[in-house]
């Protein structure tokens, strides 16, 4: 057997598995399935299945999701660096699957570093709606906001904060809420040796407590009506199915929505809470059957590793109950007007001024109080402000006394960001800008939530970063260029991923390229910005001017294998 398991845990598995133990042990001397899954926010299905530069086999459970085989690298192709997939582990494709989001909802991701599961959400919504992301721990935030950029997830808040403080940002905001929980990891231990290791430092007990609190937030950022998601990759009774009996034994208002028993997901087991936990069992009797209807993958059962979901349904009629009214419902919060649908255009006219929704007084209030922060801040620098904030420069803290401690490069122009940014977007772009133009600082986004929102959270990023006022232009994000398509830029140039040419460009070289390969209409000047694109899909930004394009790809984002 190639994996050395604990034999704690082989002790465990075999006496709640009995007659299956043997099943299970053959499945570690397989080798982990190999995934990936389409990002329909660049290409469409039968599209990438067209030009798919590997052999692919479908996921039963994800229609987006594909098995690749062994040994094939999909990370080292120039659709990777478009954005084309996202290489994930095929039973981490099954909660967002099972949280069934639709395109205009208002969608949380709470424990979502790396970004698996969020880049599925993204796809799931189409551009419309919300999704917040957020990671606790700082460091793998970076991972989160790069996945969203590089998919080129126009619609995402990505936070780095604990769920209380998102809970009272958002009171019952959200129409679903993901949570995959922080776990001991088992049923990793075929996929990564590392996790036997950190075993023992994430024991069970450990985890049982952060996802308690975690389950018991979640349920105060929940709309009426809503869904909860709560996945683990482990094994152990005391995070999956204990865990769900205790939350709806605590929480009446909510249901186990059953999961099919299809593509060899089997039923949960509540049993194995009675015979391991027998006092866990008796407090929760009444709810604990209930808990066969989430789902155990198994990698002896399927083509995956071992994950266990459950599918938590509020009941909306339990809340106006509760609170006597639905005001605080996920469409009318606390009077603030948000603006609630992302697919929404604001006016390109003015792309500064709202036009999505009535704001309310307390709102405008706090938007002139981040222009005048922003104003105020610029001009702190133009003086000789400090460089470098202590979150360092990808970070955003909402609200005033954060924004102050943000700080910026000393040589930035006074410029208000709405002067150059507009014309930019008009003279570059041919997109009608969704949701909030918010600045922090020299940054500028557009965000599915808007600044007031946000006042006073740890925000990695409040929407789709645009670009940096620098010595008074306006200069377009990597981001942005992400999540653009040909058609929408002024000009766009489009190299083959199979000559070379591609790959030049993500090495960050300069390319010659002739004028007539430059696309544009007769009237668009061809200097200027230019979208790179990778067989038709967009990569960066270059810059062309006589016959030489300047290469604009992000130095941390290049090509660095030979
Ligand atoms: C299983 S991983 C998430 C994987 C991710 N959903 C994906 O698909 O790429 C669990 C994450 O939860 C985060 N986490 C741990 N405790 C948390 C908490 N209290 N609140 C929010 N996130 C937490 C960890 O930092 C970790 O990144």
């Amino acid at each position: 057997m190639a994996v050395q398991l604990p034999s704690i845990f082989a002790e465990r598995m075999k006496s709640l598995l009995g007659d299956e133990f043997e099943q299970f042990m053959k499945s570690y001397e397989q080798s982990p399935h190999a995934g990936l899954r389409v990002n329909t926010l660049k290409i469409s299905l039968e599209q990438f299945k067209e030009i798919a530069p590997f052999d692919m086999r479908p996921i039963p459970w994800c229609g987006t999701g594909f098995y690749v085989p062994h040994g094939v690298k999909p990370g080292l192709h120039p659709y990777y660096h478009a954005g084309l997939y996202y290489i994930q582990e095929p039973s981490a494709m099954a909660p967002v699957e099972l949280l069934n989001v639709k395109p205009g909802e208002r969608v949380l991701d709470l424990c979502a570093a790396p970004g698996g599961k969020t880049t599925q959400i993204a796809a799931k919504l189409q551009g419309k709606g919300v999704l917040v992301t957020n990671d606790i721990h700082a460091e793998r935030t970076k991972a989160l906001a790069k996945n969203v950029e590089l998919y080129g997830v126009r619609n995402a808040v990505v936070l780095n904060e604990s769920p209380e403080r998102i809970a009272n940002a958002f009171p019952h905001y959200f129409d679903k809420v993901l949570i995959d929980a922080p776990c001991s990891g088992e049923g990793m231990f075929r996929k990564d040796e590392d996790m036997v290791k950190s075993w023992e430092n994430h024991s069970v007990e450990k985890c049982v407590l952060m996802q308690r609190d975690i389950l018991e937030t979640a349920a105060k950022l929940l709309a009426p009506g809503g869904t909860i998601v709560y996945s683990t990759c482990t094994f152990a009774p005391e995070e999956n199915e204990a865990m769900i009996a205790e939350f709806l034994n605590i929480n009446p208002d909510f249901v186990v929505n059953d999961i099919p028993e299809s593509a060899g997901f089997a039923p949960g087991r509540p049993e194995w809470v009675r015979q391991m936990l027998p006092e866990k069992a008796e407090e929760t009797e009444s709810v604990l059957e209930q808990t066969r209807g989430t789902a155990r993958l198994w990698p002896h059962l399927l083509e995956g590793e071992g994950h266990y979901v459950a599918v938590l349904q509020h009941r909306a009629e339990s809340f106006a109950e509760e609170d006597g009214s639905q005001e605080q419902g996920s469409r009318s919060q606390n009077g603030q007007a948000v603006s609630s649908d992302f697919s929404e255009p604001t006016e390109l006219v003015d792309p500064f001024i709202r036009a999505s929704a009535p704001i309310s007084k307390e709102e405008r209030k706090r938007e002139r109080l981040m222009r005048t922060e922003s104003r105020e801040h610029n001009d702190r620098h133009t003086r000789g402000g400090k460089a470098q904030g202590k979150q360092g420069k990808g970070n955003e803290r909402g609200g005033r006394k954060n924004e102050r401690s943000q700080g910026r490069g000393a040589d930035q122009a006074s410029v208000d960001p709405g002067t150059v940014y507009a014309p930019f977007v008009q003279d570059n772009l041919k997109i009608e800008l969704a949701g909030e133009t918010v600045f922090y600082g020299d940054r500028v986004y557009q965000s599915s939530v808007g600044a007031a929102r946000l006042e006073g959270l740890k925000v990695i990023r409040p929407g789709w970063f645009m670009g940096t006022v620098k010595n008074g232009r306006f200069v377009p994000s990597h981001p942005l260029a992400c999540a653009l398509n040909a058609a929408e830029a002024q000009r766009s140039v489009n190299l083959s991923s199979v000559d070379g040419e591609a790959v030049r460009y993500l090495k960050g070289e300069t390319l010659n390229i002739e004028e007539a390969r430059v696309e544009r209409q007769a009237d668009t000047a061809v200097k200027g910005y230019v979208l790179v694109c990778v067989d038709g899909f967009a990569a960066g930004w270059g810059k062309w001017l006589d016959g030489v394009l300047k290469n604009e790809y992000p130095a941390g984002w290049r090509w660095t294998s030979v």
